[in-house]
């Protein structure tokens, strides 16, 4: 019973095909495309795939690319799903005020972070940094609660947003140095450090408010580059989103039915 996972982001659209729609499937296709290109999905790595039985996905990109994204689906006798964050799902409780308002993708991606820990040993606090277009630091307790979260901006947004708000900053990636001497070092470092120090600040509040050092897992597109800049270890964990649409997938269809 193929499964097709999708995560939409407002960069990039990530998908991955898997045997079967529960943790542990495995991996038969993956991609990611930059959300210019999916308009060619249909008739580019798609064509090739067998027909999934199943989809589920997390879209933060909005219902324009939303659409755009049912036509490439076209292709296969197939009905969308996408995940609405709600007040609970696959053993996570969600401490938002309007829990529908929280980012689908945050709330994937913690589901899949709380059963990655829980897989691993027994439960305890965990925090979830997620890299991509933007940052988002997310506190799960160790029951399985969503407490709260941080969003800020990621590394392009923050460049972006000084190149346009100076007359003097318009120079290329530099490196992360602890004392930057050039202007693009300085750049590079300051938005690495920000999102570094958010995260570390998250790490402390869950400390004290728990009493115990919780799991640290870092997932999205750029997590690898904010990895060697963190003031403690965090597991990086390619695809948090995927293992939570496996889990949540798993939680709604229930036990494998017995073949007659
Ligand atoms: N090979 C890559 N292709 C695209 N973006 C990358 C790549 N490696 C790292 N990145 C970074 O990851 C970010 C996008 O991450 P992604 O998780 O796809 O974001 P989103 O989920 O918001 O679409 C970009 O801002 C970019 O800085
Ligand atoms: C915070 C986000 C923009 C992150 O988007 P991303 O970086 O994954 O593209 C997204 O989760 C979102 O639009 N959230 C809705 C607001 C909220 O979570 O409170
Ligand atoms: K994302």
């Amino acid at each position: 019973m193929t499964f097709l996972a999708i995560d939409v982001g407002n960069t990039r659209l990530k998908w991955a095909l898997y045997d079967a729609p529960r943790p542990g499937a495995t991996l038969l296709a993956h991609g990611a495309e930059f959300l210019d290109h999916i308009d060619r999905l249909a008739e580019g790595r798609w064509a090739q795939l067998p027909q999934p039985q199943h989809m589920l996905g997390c879209v933060v990109a909005g219902d324009a690319v939303r659409r755009r994204v049912h036509e490439q689906l076209e292709i296969w006798d197939l009905t969308p799903s996408w995940v609405v964050s709600s007040a609970q799902e696959a053993g996570l409780v969600n401490g938002y005020d309007h829990p529908s308002r929280l980012g689908p993708d945050r709330w994937v991606a913690m589901i899949g972070a709380r059963h990655h820990v829980l897989a691993r040993g027994p439960a305890r606090p965990l925090v979830v940094a997620m890299v991509g277009t933007a940052v988002t630091v997310e506190c799960v307790d160790a029951q399985g609660r969503f407490m709260g979260g941080l969003i800020l901006p990621g590394h392009g947004i923050m460049l972006r947003a000084l190149e346009s708000g100076t007359a003097g900053l318009h120079v290329p990636t530099g490196e992360v140095r602890r004392f930057p001497t050039n202007t693009s070092d300085a750049l590079t470092s300051g938005g690495t450090y920000a999102i570094a120090g958010a995260v570390e600040r998250m790490v402390q509040h869950v400390s004290l408010h728990c009493g115990a050092e919780p799991a640290c897992l870092m997932t999205g597109g750029a997590g690898w580059k904010m990895a060697p800049s963190m003031t403690r270890p965090f597991e990086l964990v390619d695809n948090l989103i995927f293992d939570g649409l496996l889990e949540i997938a798993a939680h709604r269809l229930g036990p494998p039915q017995a073949k007659p």
